[in-house]
């Protein structure tokens, strides 16, 4: 993914993050109200069942009362008795006795009354017939129930079947299981609480026999929902909050040099270009420098100097320098394999030098096929001989593979003469800074012919970089420098123009001798006897 899209995905992860739990707060919100409500109806709807079942228990206690008794009808007692279970039963408010389609008497007094003998809105469970509206004989005024057994019935206020404390707007009614209404509270009727109304919320609770149903307006919800969204809201906008913080720490540490250097590695988007190393005495061409560069999926390139010291630092150089490796064969693996004259210089981390890890890399991207080890020649600055015993043995295992090994940017460092004298190098490679004093009459100029003095002391090539100018080529050919690379012969370039390159030289100047040689004479001291995979002789 390129920066683009990474900011383009952060900034809609990001608006997701901000929004999303914000959204699901007020959804959360929204859900608790409706179930506070509808428990809060549903109680309601629990405290008028248990109302009404109370009623209609205590109205069955008194027509079972009433049957039992063995009282002369209509006499005095028996009317105050009926007087007596209205008086102490709740909600009764009439016993009344009915013989021969007559209300003879009643809690009341005698009646004598013709009874409408229509028949029982229903029956319930313990037998006894239910009457719903029934406009009473005795005490005009509302419509009553009426519960019938045997020659007694008893009237109750159906609004006080329903009588539950509760607020002015909520509605209740109680219903037969057969779906007869029985009761609804003040300001409320049977047919609307009977139809579905969009703007109310309804609850209803089955009890045996009988159901309650209570309803209220939705707008109800608005002050339950504010009392949800005072604590989830702010849950929603700091979870929004670090969310966000979190998209914005990922997208910042992708975004990252490292990040994307890391998946540079990853797609392997590294390139690799060649510069020359010529032969200054003959103006032979005889290898180059292995060169890497970052190609960005935007096509752009990265010079090495920006990310190689970040890749230093965090281990990524390893993985690149294999694919340097492994781009080198790939790429010069014909050139190299037809012309044993050609060497290819690859720089090595400090870390490779110290551990050796290179060397098995390298084995197998040379196995199967035709280059040969003496072919590879291996760089590192000052910085990775800092540590000479593991440094030596790296150098000595590289060697007797086939290798040379040279020493980098010389003279930029820490070098000890020391252990540069006790290292078993091939070559050394004069930094460019010296190169750039000689002729300018530096103070520095005098120091790049004390570097080759040393270094041919110690019996090693000698390679100059960054040669631009004719002077300086012509004073190190005059030192008899060995080798020189720089911007006079040629920059870097990509392996098809660098094998065009020397094609082209060749052809004017020739070649040098192979580095590969039959029998390869071992390194008798270090810095000291012959070099043993010198690509010229000495
Ligand atoms: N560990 C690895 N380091 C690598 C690898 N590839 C490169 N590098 C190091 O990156 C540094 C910068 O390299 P680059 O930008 O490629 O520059 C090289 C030459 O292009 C430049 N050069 C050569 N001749 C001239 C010249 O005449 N003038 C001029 N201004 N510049 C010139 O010098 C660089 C060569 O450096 P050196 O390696 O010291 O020979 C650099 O330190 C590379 O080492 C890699 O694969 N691994």
């Amino acid at each position: 993914m390129n920066r683009h899209r990474v900011i383009a995905v952060s900034i809609a992860l990001a608006v997701v993050a901000a929004v999303l739990p914000v959204v699901l707060a007020a959804w959360l919100a929204w859900q608790g109200a409706l179930n506070a409500e509808n428990a809060r109806l549903t109680n309601v709807a629990e405290l008028a069942l248990a109302r009404a079942e109370r009623s209609f228990r205590g109205a069955a206690q008194v027509l079972g009362t009433m049957q039992a008794t063995t009282l002369a009808p209509c006499s005095e007692a028996h009317i105050a008795h009926m007087q007596a279970l209205t008086a102490n039963t709740p909600f009764i408010e009439e016993v009344g006795y009915i013989a021969g389609g007559m209300l003879r008497c009643s809690s009341w007094g005698v009646v004598q009354t013709q009874v409408n003998a229509t028949p029982a809105d229903f029956r319930s469970a313990d037998g006894i017939d239910v009457h719903t509206q029934v406009q009473p004989l005795v005490a005009q005024g509302s419509t009553m129930v009426a519960l019938q057994q045997g020659d007694y019935n008893v009237l109750i206020l159906p609004a006080r079947l329903v009588d539950v404390i509760t607020d002015r707007d909520v509605q209740i009614g109680l219903r037969a299981s057969n779906g007869q209404w029985i009761a609804t509270s003040a300001g409320a009727s049977a047919q609307w609480l009977g139809e579905a109304h969009p703007d109310w919320l309804q609850a209803q609770v089955q009890g045996e026999g009988w159901q309650a149903v209570a309803m209220q307006p939705r707008e109800h919800l608005r002050g339950a929902l504010g009392r949800e969204l005072l604590w989830l809201l702010p849950i929603g906008m700091l979870t929004a909050a670090v969310l966000v913080a979190w998209v914005v720490w990922l997208s910042r540490k992708r975004l990252s040099p490292l990040a994307e250097l890391a998946l540079a590695v990853r797609h392997e988007e590294f390139v690799v270009h060649y510069q020359p190393i010529m032969q200054l005495a003959t103006g032979v061409c005889v290898g180059a420098e292995a060169l890497v560069r970052w190609q960005r999926p935007d096509g752009t390139m990265v010079r090495p100097d920006l990310f190689i010291p970040l890749a230093e630092e965090s281990g990524l150089v390893q993985p690149i320098t294999d694919q340097v490796v492994r781009a080198v064969v790939r790429e010069l693996g014909t050139l190299l394999a037809a012309d044993r004259s050609v060497h290819i210089a690859v720089n090595l981390c400090a870390e490779d030098i110290k551990s050796g890890r290179i060397l098995p890399v390298i084995d197998q991207a040379l196995h199967g096929t035709d280059v040969r080890p003496e072919q590879l020649w291996l760089e590192a600055t000052e910085r990775g001989f800092m540590a000479p015993d593991s440094a030596r043995q790296t150098i000595e295992a590289a060697r007797a593979r086939g290798h040379s090994v040279a020493i980098d940017d010389f003279g930029t460092g820490f070098s000890s003469l020391q252990y540069l004298q006790n290292l078993p190098l091939d070559a050394l490679k004069i930094d460019k800074a010296f190169i750039d004093t000689l002729g300018a009459e530096a103070a520095t100029s005098s120091v790049t012919g004390h570097i080759i003095d040393m270094a041919r002391a110690l019996n090693l090539f000698i390679v100059a970089e960054g040669i631009e100018t004719q002077a300086q080529a012509d004073y190190l050919r005059a030192r008899q420098v060995d080798f020189g690379q720089g911007w006079l012969y040629a920059k870097a370039m990509p392996a098809e123009q660098f094998t065009a390159f020397y094609q082209h030289c060749k052809a004017q100047v020739g070649s040098g001798p192979a580095v590969v040689q039959v029998a390869r004479p071992g390194h008798a001291q270090a810095g000291g006897g012959p070099l043993p995979s010198a690509p010229l002789a000495k």
